[in-house]
């Protein structure tokens, strides 16, 4: 199983009770002390594996979030380490700790940076391009996990960059064939659409 980093419970106490290979999905915090810790603690608890996700170093608009004024539980896996009392006075309160918190200049080099701090091996999770996966393989990672979480997420990757590097295009994700499309899954379809346009299904 994959332990996010957001789990109402602890990486401890889910690997008290659980017996599965388990791996622990990390972003990365503008705090790079405090995702070091994190990652520290889920080697030693037996987790076998860090799934960095890269898709999300910020928020995509989430609409239905923002409407419904979403509210965070508890992130226990930060407790007394991170301040998650933040309140958005309008909008979506994931979205403005989120983007508060982590860290959208991540980028490609600092894979060297994680793979530095752990022996575990580092799977990247939210890769949509043959080029990213070349690119994730070349900086150390030991495989990728193919998604673009659920279309909810902005997607900051792109073959030749990384995250954080496109802050002007904020709430928009890049596809693999280099058009732009909104991050709302409501409007996956268009961008579906968008996206083939064009394409070499070769
Ligand atoms: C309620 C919910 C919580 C999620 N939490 C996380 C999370 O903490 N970390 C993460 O990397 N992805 C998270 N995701 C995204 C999923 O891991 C996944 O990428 C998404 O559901 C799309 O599925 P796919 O990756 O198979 O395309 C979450 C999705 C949902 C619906």
């Amino acid at each position: 199983m994959v332990l996010s980093i957001s789990s109402t419970c602890t990486l401890e106490e889910v690997a008290a009770c659980c017996n599965a290979v388990r791996f622990f999905q990390l972003c990365v915090y503008k705090r790079r002390d405090i995702t070091a810790k994190l990652v520290q603690r889920a080697e030693n608890n037996g987790y076998k594996a860090i799934v960095l996700t890269g898709d999300s170093p910020r928020h995509g608009r989430r609409e239905a979030d923002i409407k419904n004024k979403i509210i965070i539980p508890e992130l226990k896996n930060v407790e007394g380490l991170l301040s998650t009392k933040i309140v958005a006075d309008k909008g979506s309160n994931l979205d403005a700790l989120a983007n508060q918190t982590r860290d959208p200049s991540f980028s490609w080099e600092d894979i060297g940076w994680l793979k530095s701090i752990t022996k575990l091996p580092i799977l990247i999770k939210g890769l949509l391009t043959h080029e990213d996966a070349l690119k994730a393989l070349e900086v150390g990672a030991a495989g990728i996990i193919v998604s673009n979480h659920g279309g909810g997420s902005c997607c900051w990757w792109k073959s030749s960059g990384f995250p954080g590097r496109r802050s002007a295009a904020r709430n928009r994700y890049f596809q693999g064939n280099g058009s732009w499309s909104t991050s709302c899954p409501s409007r996956k379809a268009s961008s579906v659409w968008t996206s083939c346009k064009g394409r070499k299904w070769s």
